[in-house]
């Protein structure tokens, strides 16, 4: 021991004794260590790659250097491979305090219309797999299930709470919903593990579906919704439950998702973080007003077309990814169909129809001072009828609703972020 003072030498001991095993020596054992006995006693030795989550330490691996030649290791180098271990464990705290997320891919349970989007979950154990579609617009996470009449079921996949052994029955605990467009379901409650997108939840409220209404039997690609909106919506009834996203929100990074849909194409729905390559430009955050329950924000106003003309008039409206059209005041609408040649408002066809060769501009509407524009083939939804040469606007009226609705049309010409910090805010950007 030559100038070393005591503490580096008892700092040299204690890291010693600290020291993880020099890499290469190899434990006689089990596994893929068991020396093989060649002929003639020769023995093999398998390297095997440290476990993830390793740390290269230079410090340490210069200082294991002076150790094995036996040279004095000078106070520096000491220091030096405590502080790089420090730097290390804090990474790994740092690691195990970010929160968890998660990403799904968001699905059109169709090929040429966009209706609807569906994401893979897993329910129980051992785990089920359906098709749910995010729904922003309810709250109640319910799916088709084994406890429903035969008839009712027309391919959709089910979920048997009988099959799941974390599976719980919420005594005494019944749900039934009516969705804007008329459609219905109700049931039973059960809790069970709820997973999606790498993200798992223990004990969700699953609502199990006893009586579904004829459109859902026939939207044979939906196993049931998953809702994103506020927990205050949900139906359950003696005591309500929490969406899957509020019973994840304290484990997330982020309080947050986002929904990147697509024309024609899966998109996504990310939980607990925000991918910046899947947008352009700066997100415009706009206040949400979370009563009742839905991701209500007021709109900044619109153009038809380009956003040349823009009207600046304030539009209070909902985004709901488990609609498929875009629902608007009756003005709004006037303005953009008197624009399209052979538009009516047809009562027989229920909504705002015209020839499918019409030319249709685009409909630019504002956040805050940002513009977005639904391209006209989104807005060209579709033929009335298989093979019709009358089309169906992507744009329809709210007048009977009571509410505006940015549906799946203006949801996909956006990327959307839900942040349920408080107050909860929405977040629009380009793509
Ligand atoms: C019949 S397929 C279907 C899908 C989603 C929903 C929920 N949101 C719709 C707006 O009321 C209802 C029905």
């Amino acid at each position: 021991v030559t100038n070393l003072g005591l503490t580096a030498v008892l700092t040299a001991l204690c890291l010693a004794s600290a020291l993880p095993p020099k890499i290469g020596t190899t434990r006689m054992g089990h596994g893929e260590n068991r020396p093989s006995l060649g002929r003639g006693g020769r023995v093999t030795f398998k390297q095997a790659r440290h476990p993830t989550g390793h740390h290269f330490n230079g410090a340490r691996s210069v200082y294991r250097t002076y150790l094995k030649y036996a040279v004095p290791v000078p106070e520096d180098l000491v220091r030096a491979v405590a502080h790089t271990d420090a730097l290390n464990s804090a990474a790994e705290e740092d690691k195990r305090r970010r929160g968890a997320t998660g990403s799904a891919p968001a699905v059109p349970i169709d090929e040429r219309f966009d209706i609807a989007y569906v994401t893979p979950v897993t329910i129980g154990t051992p785990p089920q797999t359906l098709m749910l579609d995010f729904d922003t617009g309810s709250s109640d996470l319910w799916v088709f299930s084994s406890h429903m009449p035969p008839f009712q079921v027309r391919g959709q996949e089910i979920y048997t709470p009988d099959e799941s052994s974390t599976a719980r029955l919420l005594e005494g605990h019944t749900w039934s919903i009516m969705y804007g467009d008329g459609s219905a379901s109700r049931g039973n409650v059960y809790v069970d593990t709820f997973a999606v997108g790498g993200l798992t939840v223990l004990n969700q409220a699953v609502q199990t579906a006893q009586q579904v209404s004829a459109s859902f039997t026939s939207a044979t690609n939906i196993d049931g919704l998953v809702g994103l909106g506020f927990s205050t919506l949900n139906t359950v009834r003696p005591e309500s439950q929490l969406t899957f996203f509020d019973n994840a929100k304290a484990s997330l990074d982020n309080p947050v998702f986002t929904a990147d849909l697509k024309y024609m194409a899966a998109g996504t729905y990310d939980f607990g973080f925000i991918d910046r390559a899947k947008y352009t430009g700066e997100i415009t955050y706009v206040p949400i007003d979370p009563d009742p329950g839905y991701w209500i924000f007021t709109s900044s106003g619109y153009a038809v077309g380009a956003s040349s003309n823009f009207s600046a008039t304030p539009i209070i409206g909902i985004a709901d990814t488990g609609t498929s059209l875009v629902y608007l005041p009756t003005a709004v609408l006037t303005a953009y169909y008197r624009q399209v040649q052979g538009a009516t408002n047809s009562r027989s066809y229920g909504g705002y129809v015209f020839p499918c060769d019409s030319a249709l501009p685009s409909f630019t509407f504002g956040v805050g001072e940002e513009r977005f524009t639904i391209p006209a083939s989104y807005i060209r939804y579709a033929p009335v009828t298989e093979g019709s040469a009358t089309c169906f606007g992507g744009l329809q009226s709210s007048s009977e609703l009571g509410i505006n609705i940015w549906g799946d049309v203006a949801l996909k010409a956006a990327f959307v972020v839900f942040d349920s910090r408080s107050p909860p805010r929405i977040g629009w950007a380009k793509k």
